[in-house]
């Protein structure tokens, strides 16, 4: 008998989770797989934040685990209203952006929120804890695990975190910017008069947050980014950080611009990831339906 669990992904705050996901269809929760389980909204294309903060680490967890399910989280886009038929293209550009950043179908199920419940995960917790209390432990309670990388802050307000919904234009790079304007965004970023280059988060956000930016796209430790821009100043280095995400998007981009000439790929993909969803779902609900007494 195949036992399965819930392990929530987030990067640094509670993400919601479709309720059925945290059933497990064993019998003994300390046997469960873990299942990695995240989200993103469908709404404007990714950014840096959403990137580093997330799907890159998406990509990692779906070769290190067996059981992997990234949502497409359309159901949370609508607590604003959304023109429908923007929001259904927004899914499939969505669809193409998480292809093309290395998601891949094989791998993680890939699936949009509205084909499921929805629940938020301190929610799910309280009910698997107290449905377990009632019929037995059945539902492993999920957990949530967290990226090493914290938090891309607004290249305008280094205090506030980088967002697709930012009013400023120039606070947020997203995956799809041109290579001009990446540059733009970097050079206005926000720093302070202090012409060194360094890394003191609390006191110094603004060039602490390019640093960290520049450390994330290189895959090099904060300390050794520090190190090689010894004697640059923050304007030089601005430059420096724009070209070093340039290059870190650039194959990324033109991905999802093939991906997004073919829509009925990027639609079957969804669709087999919710059957494949649903089937995992399914057996699960049966299960509970007889603990219950329903059947
Ligand atoms: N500036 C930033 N720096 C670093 N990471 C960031 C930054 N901005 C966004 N993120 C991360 O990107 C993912 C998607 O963001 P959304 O706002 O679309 O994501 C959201 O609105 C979620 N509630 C959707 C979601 C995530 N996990 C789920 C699990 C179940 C259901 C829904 C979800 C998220 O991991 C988010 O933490």
């Amino acid at each position: 008998m195949t036992t399965r669990t819930t392990v929530i992904f987030c990067s640094w705050e509670f993400l919601p989770v479709p309720h059925y996901l945290s059933f497990q269809t064993g019998y003994d929760c300390k046997d469960a797989v873990k299942r990695i389980f995240s989200g993103i909204q469908p709404t404007g294309i990714p950014h840096l934040g959403n990137y580093l903060g997330a799907i890159e680490s998406w990509v990692r967890l779906q070769d290190e685990h067996d059981s992997v399910m990234y949502s497409i989280v359309d159901l949370h886009s609508i607590t604003v209203r959304q023109d429908p038929a923007i929001l259904r293209q927004s899914i499939l550009d969505m669809t193409a952006a998480l292809l093309a950043c290395g998601i891949n179908p094989e791998k993680s199920i890939l699936f949009q929120q509205s084909q499921d419940q929805v629940q938020h995960m301190e929610l799910v917790q309280d009910l698997a804890q107290s449905f377990n209390k009632k019929y037995g432990e059945f539902f492993p309670v999920p957990k949530s695990i967290l990226t090493s990388m914290k938090k891309v802050k607004s290249l305008r307000d280094p205090s506030a975190k980088m967002s697709k919904s930012d009013p400023d234009k120039l606070a947020t790079v997203r995956i799809t910017d041109s290579p001009e304007e990446i540059v733009q965004k970097f050079r206005k970023a926000m720093t302070d008069f202090t012409s060194e280059v360094t890394y003191e988060p609390a006191s110094r956000g603004g060039v602490s947050n390019l640093v960290a930016i520049h450390a994330a796209v290189t895959g090099l430790p904060v300390e050794e980014v520090v190190r090689r821009s010894a004697g640059m100043d923050t304007a030089r280095y601005k430059l420096v950080v724009a070209d070093a995400v340039i290059e870190k998007f650039a194959p990324i981009k033109s991905e999802i611009e093939k991906l997004k000439m073919n829509k009925d790929h990027l639609e079957k993909v969804l669709q087999v990831g919710s059957a494949k969803a649903k089937e995992l779902a399914y057996p699960v609900c049966q299960e509970v339906m007889k603990l219950v007494g329903f059947l």
